[in-house]
């Protein structure tokens, strides 16, 4: 964002809260990446992380997902539940501005 949409950048950076919704701005946020499941939402972030307050609401449609406890997924995985594919579990994510 910084070298494509500097404007923007610096707009959102003045910004209390940027709420990002759905699944596909979720990937976009994540680079799209099969991250770890533990894997902080900090990290998964790259570049964009701290530049200006970002909350993620997201229903679960594809394979990437971080911020979550291994044993967590790992249960879920046990019993054969598709959730990261099916929507119907969802991800809250935030990462402050620093
Ligand atoms: O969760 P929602 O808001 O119904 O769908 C969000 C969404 O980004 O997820 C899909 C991509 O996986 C898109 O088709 C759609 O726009």
């Amino acid at each position: 964002m910084r070298d494509e949409a500097p404007n923007l950048l610096a707009k959102l950076s003045k910004s209390s809260l940027v709420i990002f919704k759905g699944d596909l701005n979720y990937r976009k946020l994540t680079g799209d990446v099969k991250w770890p499941v533990n894997t902080t939402f900090s990290e998964a972030l790259g570049p964009l992380r701290g530049s200006f307050p970002i909350l993620s609401l997201r229903t679960n449609k594809a394979d990437v997902a971080v911020g979550i406890a291994e044993k967590i997924a790992r249960e879920l995985d046990k019993e054969g539940i598709a959730w990261r594919t099916s929507g119907k579990y969802a991800l809250i994510s935030f990462e402050p501005q620093t």
